[in-house]
């Protein structure tokens, strides 16, 4: 049989026993994850315990099969613990052993030779050993009874010697190898012997013997009437004295009060907490949670905090060493540390990172925290929808707990750390209350500074915590909660940024969480040019930085051959140092490119009349958005296919509308005895907006002319009835877009002159930027031969 092992360096689980085991090593807590937390009803698994015997580095071959009747989880301090709370069934031999798992044969217990002088005398120290049980456990003791009666002497010697504490761990495993029942018999009766003996001290035996009178176990107490028979030991407990054994935690929590410097306000109500708790007896139900309660409040960095070091210049340096490019961003935040350092002001802007994932919004927040010299905590708010997850629950909940802000306080250990609230926008409203809406207080400097948690119940000052969030869609961002902050957008990198910060940043922390030296790998710049060309496609260099990381990978893997003394020798790869990554190389370590070189205008070569390139922005950056539109004989009608949202539909109509207004003088058709039919390839995402309109237009004046648009050339910008374009937003992702898909020439309405000035002079260098005002301009700049379309006056 195999079975699940749980290796344990002290206690023995014998049959009939039962044990309670903290889950405390690695191995422990990767079988519970692996076949017992993950099953439906985990408890009643059968599993093996194993005895490892440190002092001889080997495991007893002897084990117990147990039933694992509970698993208890509790949480302290922020550390899961797990306890088994297990029985005994049988004994078993290891008869191998990977683990997690061995294989193992059930033993059988042999009667042996057992006389009945023994049985007796075994029956009568039973009898007593019963009264001394009925002391110090009820349960085991109405257990031992229930044995009694069965007179099973198998089931007697082991239960009964599961109740010693006195025995060491090897006598115990050794008892647990006898499977010749008489011999056990004759140890447990000796033990049991030398136990009773030990407790006839005068004041034990009066505890025991005011005991007997009291419960009168075995003639009068039904076994069912655990709570009535707990309450009355206890009784006997407080009466003799018995101190609750709780000093150590309390006297320990007393001090770490002491040394929390707690504000006026609240010390009264903190100490008036922990005299409630020292009245309590540890067996009541809120004294654990009293005791939780008062120990997260003595961690809480009331009066601790790190002093600001503002250094501007070395602030700078700090920025300029952590990220490459972003000046934009790292002016805004000089300017930011600039202010603080100035005025001494703990209140400030909220500072709000917005754009597409791995552009470094998180890492810039760490290096503000490592230029003021404060802790850093980051705060994912993705998925929240629980008000509670900002604001704590309130104490009465079962397994009520703090808040997140109040948990990464306690985690820094500072009143002033830099919080980041990374992804503001995927806070979610759910049943429970507004999440957002608890962050409204917290960020709010005029009422932070009493910032009360449910759970805590006490205010705590946060104003002079520095918030940092970040979002990737900022229109996912509840309004109010936009308001509050001051948004610094941030865009993707160009092909050649992204070069500058794989060279100076991602591959040399590639190289060294690799343990490769910098002078054994060499990756070319034309390898990793290629890696970005076609092995990512993202607007930030996150996906870069883990194809940097596989390259490191297999140069550590030919590195570590090469060291490797134990393969024979004509297997040892004759290794050049250093080792040399080009185009060829990546190919081989990363397979196919999965972006083929995305150069669409080779790809698609030359348009049919009807195709264009729009573009499209997303939370994932820029993105060239192909159009297509064909006609059919009919009457005028527009049909849209590719999950088009009402916005897009409606540019379609205005499209359509002044096509036909000025077929005349664009000598095309105006459309109306023909249907077209528009449609906006990966038909399973929805687009919408209006920023597509320019695109739309002239597909359909390409059709209507039966001319073809330049398929080198991508445009973004509204249209409006009167012909004019209208400016959008997401200009520079949508360039970025463009440019990392191969085109170089695009369009853009005249009227984001200004967002389009902000782009990397790379960037401008190699791309054609044409800005039109109206759709006649366009249209003269988009067809493949100039249209001649003369231009009519401008608004
Ligand atoms: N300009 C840069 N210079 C150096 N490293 C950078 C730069 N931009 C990004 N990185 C690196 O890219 C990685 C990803 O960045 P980060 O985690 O900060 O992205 P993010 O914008 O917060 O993404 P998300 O929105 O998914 O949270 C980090 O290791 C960061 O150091």
């Amino acid at each position: 049989m195999d079975l699940p092992v749980l290796l344990i360096t002290n206690g023995v689980l014998l049959p009939e026993a039962r044990l309670k085991v903290p889950i405390r090593t690695k191995t422990n807590l990767a079988m519970l994850d692996r076949f017992v937390l993950n099953k439906v009803g985990s408890a009643k698994t059968l599993i093996l315990v194993a005895y490892r015997i440190e002092e001889e580095k080997k495991t007893f071959e002897t084990g117990t099969i147990a039933l694992i009747e509970q698993v208890v989880c509790w949480s302290y301090n922020s550390h899961v613990q797990y306890t088994l709370h297990l029985l005994g069934v049988s004994r078993a031999r290891i008869e191998s052993f990977a683990l997690p798992i061995a294989s193992v044969k059930q033993l059988y217990t042999v009667p042996g030779d057992l006389n009945d002088e023994i049985k007796v005398e075994f029956l009568r120290n039973l009898k007593d050993f019963l009264t001394y049980l009925t002391f110090e456990s009820i349960e085991s003791a109405i257990t031992l009874k229930k044995l009694l009666e069965e007179k099973n002497f198998d089931a007697l010697a082991d239960f009964s010697v599961a109740q010693l504490r006195e025995v060491s761990f090897s006598t115990m495993l050794d008892y647990l190898a006898t499977l010749d029942t008489s011999r056990r018999v004759l140890l447990a009766n000796e033990w049991i012997k030398e136990c009773i003996k030990s407790q006839s001290d005068p004041n034990e035996q009066l505890k025991r013997d005011h005991h007997k009178e009291l419960v009168k176990l075995g003639t009068l107490i039904p076994a069912n009437d655990l709570a009535k028979l707990r309450d009355k030991a206890q009784n006997v407990v407080r009466k003799y004295g018995s101190r609750v054994k709780s000093g150590n935690s309390v006297e320990a929590l007393e001090g770490k009060l002491r040394d929390a410097q707690l504000p006026d306000g609240i010390r009264d109500r903190v100490w008036e907490e922990y005299d409630r708790l020292k009245g309590m007896n540890n067996q009541q139900s809120e004294y654990n949670v009293l005791l939780n309660y008062l120990d997260l409040v003595a961690a809480l960095p009331w009066g601790k905090s790190t002093p600001d070091h503002i250094d501007i210049s070395k602030a700078r340096q700090v920025l300029d060493v952590t990220h490459d490019g972003m000046d934009k961003v790292k002016k805004r935040v000089l300017e930011f540390l600039a202010v603080r350092k100035l005025t001494d002001h703990a209140t400030g802007p909220i500072l709000c990172f917005s754009g597409p994932p791995g552009i470094g919004k998180t890492s810039i927040a760490k290096a503000i925290a490592k230029s003021l010299g404060r802790k850093f905590e980051r705060m994912s708010l993705g998925g929240i929808r629980d008000e509670s997850d900002i604001r704590g629950h309130r104490r009465t909940y079962v397994a009520a707990m703090s808040g997140r802000i109040i948990q990464a306080l306690k985690h820094a250990g500072t009143n002033n750390p830099v919080i980041l609230l990374d992804e503001v926008d995927k806070l979610y409203a759910g049943v429970s209350g507004s999440p957002s809406a608890a962050l409204l207080e917290v960020l709010d400097p005029e009422q932070n500074n009493s910032f009360v948690d449910h759970y805590l119940n006490l205010p705590f000052d946060l104003s002079n915590v520095i918030f940092i969030a970040t979002a990737n869609d900022l229109s996912q961002v509840e309004a109010p909660l936009l308001d509050r902050m001051e948004v610094i957008e941030m865009s993707g990198y160009s092909h050649r940024e992204k070069l500058h910060i794989a060279q100076n940043h991602l591959l040399p922390r590639q190289l060294d969480k690799n343990g490769i030296c910098p002078d054994h790998l060499i990756v070319n710049p034309d390898a990793i040019l290629h890696m970005i060309e076609s092995y990512t496609m993202e607007a930030g260099v996150r996906q870069l930085e883990r194809q940097l990381g596989a390259v490191c990978r297999h140069g550590a893997l030919k590195l570590a051959e090469a060291l490797n003394t134990d393969i024979a020798a004509d297997v040892i790869p004759e290794l050049h140092l250093p080792i040399v990554i080009d185009r060829t190389a990546v190919e081989h370590i990363l397979g196919i490119a999965k972006f083929e070189r995305l150069n669409l205008v080779k790809k698609l070569g030359r348009f049919k009349p009807g195709m264009v390139f729009g573009l499209s922005v997303s939370v994932l950056g820029g993105k060239v958005m192909p159009i297509e539109a064909t006609t059919n004989p009919g009457k005028g009608k527009v049909q849209t296919t590719g999950k088009l949202g009402d916005v897009l539909k409606e540019s379609i109509e205005v499209a359509k509308t002044w096509i036909r207004a000025n077929s005349g003088r664009l000598s095309c058709s105006s459309l109306t005895d023909i249907d077209a039919h528009v449609h906006i390839p990966e038909g399973a995402v929805k687009k919408d907006g209006p920023s597509a309109g320019c695109a739309i237009v002239s597909a359909l004046y390409s059709l209507a002319a039966n001319r073809c648009v330049r398929s080198d050339t991508a445009v973004t910008g509204e249209i409006s009835l009167t012909g004019h374009v209208l400016p959008v937003g997401g200009i520079k992702e949508k360039v970025l877009g463009a440019h990392r898909a191969g085109i170089r020439r695009v369009i853009l309405p005249e009227s984001n002159r200004a967002d389009a000035s902000e782009l990397d002079d790379t960037i401008k260098a190699e791309m054609q930027i044409i800005f039109v005002e109206t759709i006649d301009e366009l249209l003269n700049v988009i067809m493949e031969k100039e249209s001649g379309i003369k231009v009519l006056s401008k608004l």
